[in-house]
């Protein structure tokens, strides 16, 4: 939405494309008899724009902490749009409604203030747009909606790789499971709880390190929570679908393999001689990138808390055993060398190690 040079006059406020940082604010100087703009930069700089298009104008109003709501902005363009989540993220401010969309902007840090069960209390006693945006108030008005009109309803979180979706997708979990939740019956854990602690499950083999994000899920997932009349939870499944399967087999610098891999190394010595595991620079499937650590994260205690979180889900041992022997085996299949055998077109495991490697796979897969 480019404002033409006739609503353009000398003194305006306007935005002018920038290759470094995407868009300069300025005003116009000068316009001559051929419409061309002299623009002064707020960086100092003066250019001549010949190009009308290239100039949006500038909200010279625009409050400094920007708006909650996109649609109150004076100029919904891109730069406009920017310098909204951008002074609003100056100020810890990392949600902002588009009408009934909630854009989030990933902060990089923790604000645990913004997700605690008082707010939760707060979003439970609102209605949509009383309070400052927040995932809270989307599944908020889901959980009434389904409830007053008695409809499914369905939340779409999308963005690009490490914008920030999964803990989005957490957060709306957190407020149905705070909305749906009744008090577990004695030692059985709860549906609520059952969600929720799917997640460290599904990221401990789905999630691996990319260059854009430590803990980037390599694949889809459909979250279905079923409620009852009273908008109790009664039960919930989880789909994934087009998990990322070639990065078993072949990983780059500097991104890693799927974190149950390294937590199976780093399991306490009785299981991981049980599954002849341990060093993952041994292994092939690992040592193909030169990265084993994420920063302050403990694999050991990864490795507990995942298989806490299996219990809670209600996988057995006998299950778990089954799984972790899967993915020790797949770490031994990707150490097995081979060789030209005696027979034509045959082959043979490379040497002992090679062997080795085979007998612990078959030995695992049973
Ligand atoms: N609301 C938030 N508060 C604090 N940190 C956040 C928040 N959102 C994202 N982050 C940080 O950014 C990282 C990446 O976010 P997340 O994994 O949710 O992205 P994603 O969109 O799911 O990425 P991918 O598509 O790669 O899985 C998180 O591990 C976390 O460190």
């Amino acid at each position: 939405m480019a404002a033409s040079v006739s609503k353009v006059i000398v003194g305006s406020q306007v935005w002018l494309e920038d290759p470094e940082v995407a868009w300069v604010d300025g005003h116009v100087s000068e316009i001559s008899d051929d419409q061309k703009l002299t623009v002064v930069l707020s960086t100092g700089k003066q250019v001549v724009v010949t190009n009308a298009s290239a100039v949006h104008a500038k909200d010279p109003e625009f409050p400094e902490n920007g708006v909650d709501d996109m649609t109150r902005l004076a100029y919904l363009h891109e730069p406009g749009v920017l310098q909204n989540l951008k002074s609003r993220y100056h100020h810890d401010q990392i949600y902002t409604y588009t009408g009934s969309i909630l854009i989030a902007v990933n902060p990089f840090k923790r604000l645990p203030h913004l997700y605690t069960t008082d707010v939760m209390a707060d979003y439970k006693q609102a209605l949509f747009g009383e309070l400052s945006p927040h995932p809270y108030a989307i599944a908020h008005t889901a959980y009434r909606q389904m409830v007053n009109q008695e409809i499914s309803q369905s939340i779409l979180v999308s963005g690009e790789s490490g914008a920030g979706k999964t803990e989005s997708t957490k957060n709306l979990m957190q407020y149905l499971a705070f909305m749906g939740g009744r008090p577990s019956s004695e030692g059985k854990r709860s549906v609520e709880q059952q969600v929720l602690e799917s997640n460290p499950v599904l990221e401990a083999f789905g999630n691996a390190k990319t260059v854009r994000n430590n803990n980037s899920s390599r694949f889809g997932k459909f979250v279905e929570i079923q409620f009852n009349e009273s908008g109790t939870i009664t039960g919930a499944a989880i789909r994934t679908y087009l998990l990322e399967r070639s990065r078993v087999c072949q990983v780059s610098d500097p991104e890693r393999n799927y974190h149950c891999f390294y937590m199976l190394c780093a399991a306490p010595p009785e299981e991981s001689e049980k599954y002849k595991v341990g060093n993952p620079r041994k292994f092939h499937y690992l040592n193909q990138s030169n990265f084993y650590e994420l920063n302050g994260v403990d694999e050991s205690k990864e490795y507990l808390a995942t298989k806490k979180a299996m219990d809670v889900v209600g996988i057995s041992s006998d299950d778990q055993d089954a799984i972790f022997r899967v993915v020790a085996a797949i770490l031994h299949l990707g150490n097995i060398e081979f060789t030209k055998g005696s027979e034509p077109d045959s082959s043979q495991p490379k040497d002992d190690q090679s062997r080795f490697h085979l007998e612990t796979a078959a030995e695992l897969f049973m």
